[in-house]
């Protein structure tokens, strides 16, 4: 075979690199030792010797295993946004006059009394970062040395790191104005005085000897104002005019840079990290800007998001195709690996076919330093590694011809429902519910009981007879307390799920589980997404006993709950050998056969939840509507086979729904519970003059915080949604399931609720009724 070799390709410095790495620790150390500080059962000290030892663990396994240039700053004991607003001070008041770590664990969790940051979607990932707040009284400073500290402390391990930061505009751009902020202020404002610390910050490095910084920007993969770009261009021309600095890398990921490639390459920048994987586009973007011949581009060739095995030569070709464009390049992952398991290593039960195909962040690390090997001896050199990578994908995924044969014969009638009217009247007929109906999400907590039991059944020492047992008594506890608490709608509580998308995932064909594929959702809460391999089917029911047996406990109807095909693919590791619409096809159609068999078991309300709708939307318009059809098309694929009687929910979450309220209309859905509790029911107002014209439950009652709300507070709160929505089209729920929460506090937030959705019901009944 011919050997190709690009010996003085690679910049010297870089190399082989990655963007970052997981950090909750690969058996989750760090989500242990926090949980257990933060219940006091241990202090600080254990808790920044668990830091430690994993940074220490990280960075030398990054070292051992060939990384030329090893990323720092990557841990962080809840997120990494959160660490730079406190490294620059920008700790809004409420939280000051604590520790550090008190008022950054303030920040991230609150405290009683005190709500703490917004949590929300990092891009289009399932990574929540902590919103920091900002106002014109916001004084930038540099207020701690982490990133200096952690460059020392490797350097003492002997291994010399490259800062990683979110990048000035980025961090602006995550940011909000604070509440009491004057109106027309905007965080961008601000720039000046955040790159003064910047500037501070980088002359500290550099004196300590750093020899590159790398600063992330992914906030321009996404469409930004002719104004944004200019202060992105005007922000790293200043920040490359310091005296002294290391070399900066700045990183765009989770799509191409479009016009932001431009500015940056006109700019003083040594580097530019993209992200190649994400956009075919990308590649053409980069061998047309004539100016990256005078600085290091960082190839993102390896898929830093999914889990399929690289494609080793094409990805040789694409950085060879890059060579004759750029001063040097560097070899690395697509964006940082937070947000895959660590190691595939530690799985024991995967099919050995589909585990042939696949790569977590340790064999991503190995791929980066081999595609780095073959760009500096040759192909040749890494022949064997090679033919292993085209051998496993050749490796086809599991077929289903009976699914393709029904997807082949699906005509539009199958995602259509007859018109709201009509359905309205049937389920009114049917349902008998007053105005205002109250009910929940769907979860409720997951005690320690339960998830013993499920560790229980795991282990072996319960049968699957003691386990449905314990279940069982679960759902009757938590059906006699919404009675009790006077709810109109009940749910099962999901006790039987370990998450609501894995729990499927584990019970259709065509997906994969991990053992300890454990990815950062958010703090230390972690999700272990599914691998989507194959063709997806349902060989059984799965949810159906669980709610025919709550339904069988009381008169008031019980609503069923799934989880939405756009969700099912946002939270797993997705196919990529086949378009998404395809694959949400095959999932909508296992869903829809589930919805069918509880109709026939006698459930009246079926939930179908897509919190990850918005999530899921491209970052650039360019690409948005594709995706809105096909996730519309797969839900009402799913949802659009039942009678008009029946009631079909859909529940989303943690979204700024602005950019998909037509989508959110085009669900059909007849009643759609929306997050609204921190966004004070600026949805209503943006459905209400879009037209929409079906039922909403915006959640009046934040059950992200521990903190318990009280009466009058979601009163006011339903007074808000009552002068958007007439009450008849309003239901009344919290804005998400209660299932990481604990009993002392959604008991009274739920009783509250209650009482005051009775109050608003004779506040807006017609006088006579009063
Ligand atoms: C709604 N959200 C979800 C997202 N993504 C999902 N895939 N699922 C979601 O629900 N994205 C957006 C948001 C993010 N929110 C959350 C909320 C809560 C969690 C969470 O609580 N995660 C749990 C793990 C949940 C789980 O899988 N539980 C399993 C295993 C539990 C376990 O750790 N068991 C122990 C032993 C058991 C014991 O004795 O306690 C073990 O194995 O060591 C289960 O219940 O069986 C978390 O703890 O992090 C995540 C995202
Ligand atoms: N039914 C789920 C939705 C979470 S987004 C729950 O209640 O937890
Ligand atoms: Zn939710």
């Amino acid at each position: 075979m011919a050997t190709t070799q690009h010996s003085s390709a690679l910049n010297p410095d870089i190399g082989a690199t990655v963007l970052g790495y997981p950090r909750i620790g690969p058996r989750r150390e760090l989500k242990k030792a926090l949980e257990s500080y933060w219940s006091g059962h241990t202090g600080t000290d254990e808790l920044e010797a668990t830091a430690a030892a994993l940074r220490r663990s990280t960075w030398e396994t990054l070292y051992a295993n060939g990384l030329d240039s090893v990323p720092g700053n990557t841990f962080s004991f809840y997120d990494q946004v959160l660490d730079t607003a406190q490294l620059f001070d920008a700790v809004p008041e409420r939280y000051r006059g604590l520790s550090t770590l008190g008022s950054y664990f303030a920040m991230a969790r609150g405290r009683p009394g005190l709500s703490p940051l917004e949590l929300t979607k990092w891009f289009d990932t399932n990574y929540h970062y902590l919103v920091p707040e900002l106002s014109p009284d916001t004084r930038f400073r540099l207020a701690t040395a982490k990133p200096l500290a952690e460059y020392r402390e490797a350097r003492e391990l002997g291994i010399t790191t490259r800062p990683v930061l979110p990048g000035p505009l980025t961090f602006l751009l995550l940011a909000k104005p604070a509440a009491d902020s004057p109106a027309g202020f905007r965080t961008l404002d601000l720039l000046d005085g955040l790159l003064d610390v910047y500037a501070e910050l980088l002359e500290l490095l550099a004196a300590e000897g750093v020899a590159w910084v790398q600063f992330d920007e992914p906030a321009f993969v996404a469409d930004r104002t002719p104004e944004e770009l200019r202060a992105l261009g005007s922000a790293y021309t200043r920040l490359c005019a310091l005296p002294s600095r290391p070399s900066l890398l700045v990183a765009g990921y989770f799509g191409r840079l479009g016009d932001a490639l431009g500015v940056l390459a006109g700019t003083g920048v040594e580097g530019l990290a993209v992200d190649l994987v994400s956009d075919e586009r990308a590649l053409a973007e980069l061998t047309a800007e004539r100016r990256l011949r005078d600085k290091t581009v960082v190839a993102g060739l390896v898929d830093g998001r999914n889990v399929w095995r690289t494609d080793l030569r094409a990805a040789v070709r694409t950085a060879a195709c890059l060579l004759g464009s750029v001063r040097d390049l560097g070899v690395s992952t697509s964006c940082s690996l937070l947000h895959v398991p660590y190691d595939l290593d530690a799985e024991r039960g995967l099919d050995p076919v589909v585990r042939q195909r696949l790569a977590f962040a340790a064999q991503k690390v190995t791929e980066v330093v081999t595609i780095a090997r073959a760009l500096r001896e040759g192909t040749g050199a890494v022949a064997g590694e090679l033919a292993r990578a085209d051998q496993a994908r050749g490796l086809a995924g599991r077929r289903d011809d009976q699914v393709r044969a029904r997807l082949s014969a699906l005509r539009p009638e199958h995602r259509r429902r007859p018109g709201y009217a009509r359905r309205a009247a049937a389920q009114r007929d049917r349902l008998r519910l007053p105005a205002l109906t109250t009910t929940t999400i769907g979860s409720f907590p997951q005690t320690s009981e339960v998830r013993a039991a499920r560790a229980g059944l795991r282990a072996g020492r319960i049968d699957e007879a003691g386990y449905t047992a314990a279940m069982r008594a679960e759902i009757e506890r938590v059906v006699r307390l919404q009675e009790d608490i006077g709810l109109d709608v009940l749910v099962h509580g999901e006790p039987e799920r370990n998450d609501m998308v894995q729990y499927f995932a584990e019970r259709l064909d065509g997906f994969a589980a991990t053992e300890h594929g454990w990815v950062q959702s958010y703090g230390s809460r972690c999700v272990r997404p599914p691998i989507l391999h194959g063709d997806v089917s349902r060989a059984r029911p799965i949810t159906v006993g669980w709610s025919t047996y709550a339904q069988s406990l009381t008169d008031r109807p019980v609503k069923a709950m799934l989880t939405g095909p756009v969700t099912m693919l946002a939270w797993s590791f997705v196919r990529t050998d086949q378009p998404l619409a395809e694959t949400a096809d095959q999932v909508a159609l296992a869903l829809r056969d589930e919805v069918a068999d509880l109709e026939r078991a006698g459930l009246r309300i079926v939930q179908v939840d897509e919190p990850a709708l918005r999530e899921l939307l491209p970052p650039r318009q360019e690409r948005q509507q594709e995706y809105v059809d096909w996730g519309v098309a797969a839900f009402r694929l799913a949802t659009a086979g039942v009678a008009d009687a029946t009631q079909i929910h859909t529940h989303l979450c943690y979204s700024e729904f602005g950019d998909v309220i037509a989508a959110i209309d085009a669900l059909d859905a007849d009643v759609t519970s929306l997050e609204a509790a921190r966004s004070t029911m600026e949805v209503l107002h943006d459905l209400a003059a879009a037209g929409f014209s079906r039922a909403v439950g915006p959640g009046v009652y934040d059950i992200h915080s521990p903190r318990v709300p009280d009466r009058d507070e979601i009163r006011a709160a339903l007074a808000a949604a009552v002068a958007a929505l007439p009450a008849e089209r309003l239901w009344v729920n919290p804005d998400c399931g209660l299932k990481t929460r604990r009993y002392p506090e959604i008991e009274p937030a739920l009783r509250a609720l209650v009482e005051a959705a009775h109050a608003a019901r004779q506040d807006s009944a017609p006088p006579s009724l009063r």
